[in-house]
């Protein structure tokens, strides 16, 4: 098996965007969008823009830091769990993952499995720890443990991976609506920009955390509305069913060790389960929301609450591949006999880049003042709530100019935000995991473990993204005005070119690994050279900050002995002595 090859639907898809399937579309596609889809887009965004204003005016106002970044500490359960799921999932899941099934069938949906313990190990060693440090922002433990310069890489290393991302996510919907509706492309991405950026400036976590939940409420309501029509113009569940399983829609399970097959249990389900826990377990934008909750068990159960939600997330969006597989045109073409429709479906993939974005806007606003303002300059609670304000503005800015350089860049979306993930929140993986679970870790292990950790997640991801580019293949122009179905489906699948072969081998990794190979990388290479420059001792320590390994596991040993010996009745055991 040859790393970048997927199988003969990629071939197709790759020999040109035409044979993946036509469209009979006028060229503006305003044949789609009536008066009621706009109202139901323009709601969508008005409602997002009162939350933001409501939570602008009341409460207090937003006029204090604790406020803005961390909602008074006062946040309850349920919102916060779909908030922690709205942070990841925006119209780069919705459009990439039916897209994936759809050109590779379901075997994308088992990177379920590794949300069990990609939420588990975040709720049980993560979140106790950094809700206990009353932290600030999640890189004030990398002071704590290791050094301010420690935290001031790990600080930049978030930066540059949100600033990256949030460009993937607001790209995405804009292009839907452009081709779509012939809406201006740049309009859009500037129209949301604003909405996105007025609401968080205003209304601090309180409404990034609120719009989320309507944003996800809109959402599925979007998806679950496209799959019925689906299901219902297939001709049926019965149809459905059938359709989708003769067309080898179904993937069973694919235990092939195999690293550099793109999609198997084992890179999904294990490879992935790196990948939650860098968004999951040490993400910025995540940890500020359990650090928000009112009290340290209920920051635990909205983690556990994410479970639910996030397969729930998922299954619609496989569903949604098949649904795409089985009417074999694009949801819009099957929508259009249904006068709003459309529009809540736009409304749908801008829901969830929203939610996304204003994530981004205010954890990397947060992190700017917390990390690397205020310990320089000091100033008083007004200043500093008005400076992280203009923050949560500039990155709006920044987001947009983003957007650019996505619209530049030539990949999947969906492979494109996850090796994102990978390549940068793998190595802050690393660092974390390698101060909360090795106390001879020292500060100089630490930097040179993240920099060998980055230098190693671009070489193996830039070498990976060079050797699949397809050489004679004709490229679709992003902001052509096909569907973007299509060009998500033929994008997501590039045909390889080159046979791994010894270092070629690396190249061909599954980004599904990137995560646990870079923070690996950062765990071995700080652990070498902290023993080389002198490990830290368990005194120096500072309390709180590691993780007692050695401790959990013998009170886990002693419980199931325990436990074992209740089992065992007293005849049974005198019998066999
Ligand atoms: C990150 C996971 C796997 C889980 O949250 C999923 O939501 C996803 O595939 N996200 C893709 C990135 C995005 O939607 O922006
Ligand atoms: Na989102």
């Amino acid at each position: 098996m040859t790393g970048g090859c997927y199988g003969e639907r990629s071939a197709r898809c790759a020999s040109g965007p035409a044979p993946c399937y036509t469209l009979s579309m006028d060229p503006t596609g305003q044949k789609y969008f009536t008066i009621i889809d706009y109202v139901i887009f323009a709601l969508l965004l008005v409602a997002s823009m009162a939350i933001g204003l409501y939570y602008a005016f009341t409460g207090g106002r937003q006029s204090t830091t604790q406020e803005f970044m961390y909602a008074d500490r006062s946040m309850k359960c349920l919102p916060l769990s779909l908030s922690l799921m709205a942070t990841f999932q925006s119209a780069v899941a919705i459009i990439g993952t039916p897209a994936e099934v759809y050109a590779n069938g379901t075997q994308y949906w088992f990177i379920g499995c590794c949300y069990i313990l990609g939420l588990l190990i975040p709720a049980h060693i993560f979140i106790p720890m950094f809700y206990r440090l009353h932290l600030t922002s999640v890189y004030q433990y990398l002071e704590l443990r290791f050094c301010k310069a420690v935290r001031i890489c790990g600080t930049v290393t978030f930066i540059f991976q949100m600033v990256i991302y949030m460009g993937v996510g607001i790209y995405t919907p804009a292009l839907a609506l452009n081709a779509v509706t012939g809406f201006h492309l740049w309009g859009a991405v500037l129209a949301t920009g604003l909405v996105c950026t007025l609401y968080t400036a205003l209304g601090g976590l309180k409404a990034v955390v609120w719009t989320d939940v309507f944003q996800t409420v809109v959402m599925f309501t979007g998806q679950l509305a496209v799959i019925i029509v689906g299901v219902h113009q297939a001709g049926g569940l019965s149809d459905a069913w059938v359709k989708v399983r003769d067309g080898g829609r179904i993937s069973g399970i694919d235990l092939n060790p195999d690293p550099t097959v793109r999609h198997t249990f084992w890179t999904l389900g294990v490879g992935g389960v790196f990948l939650m826990l860098s968004l999951y377990g040490v993400n910025q934008a995540q940890v500020q929301r359990y650090l928000s909750s009112r009290t340290e068990k209920e920051a635990v159960m909205s983690c556990y609450m994410v479970f639910p939600c996030l397969q729930v997330a998922l299954m619609l969006s496989c569903l949604m591949g098949l649904v795409m597989y089985m009417v074999l045109y694009f949801v819009m073409d099957m929508l259009q006999n249904f006068p709003g429709l459309p529009g809540l479906f736009v409304a749908c993939l801008f829901s969830a880049s929203l939610s996304t974005i204003s994530s981004a806007f205010n954890s990397l606003a947060t992190v700017t003042m917390v990390d690397l303002i205020k310990p320089h300059y000091s100033m008083t609670e007004a200043r500093a709530t008005l400076l992280s304000k203009m923050l949560a503005l500039s990155y709006g800015i920044i987001c947009v100019a983003m957007a650019y350089v996505v619209h530049l860049m030539n990949s999947s979306v969906l492979q494109a935000a996850l090796s994102i993930f990978g390549m940068v929140g793998g190595p802050l993986l690393g660092l974390f995991c390698l101060g909360i679970f090795f106390p001879c870790a020292n500060s100089i292990g630490a930097v040179t473990g993240l920099a060998a950790g980055l230098v190693m997640a671009f070489w193996v991801g830039i070498g990976g993204f060079l050797s699949r580019m397809p050489s004679s293949v004709q490229v679709l122009p992003f902001n052509s005005t096909n569907t973007v179905c299509c060009q998500v489906t033929c994008r997501s699948v590039p045909a390889c070119i080159v046979i791994p072969a010894g270092l070629n081998g690396l190249y061909s990794l599954s980004y599904m690994w990137y995560s646990a190979l870079n923070s690996s990388t950062v765990v071995l290479i700080g652990l070498i050279i902290s023993f080389m420059t002198g490990p830290t001792k368990g005194d120096d320590v500072a309390s709180g900050t590691v993780y007692p390994v050695m401790r959990t596991a013998q009170s886990l040993l002693h419980k199931l002995v325990k436990l074992s010996a209740c089992c065992t009745s007293p005849e049974h055991t005198v019998r066999w002595s």
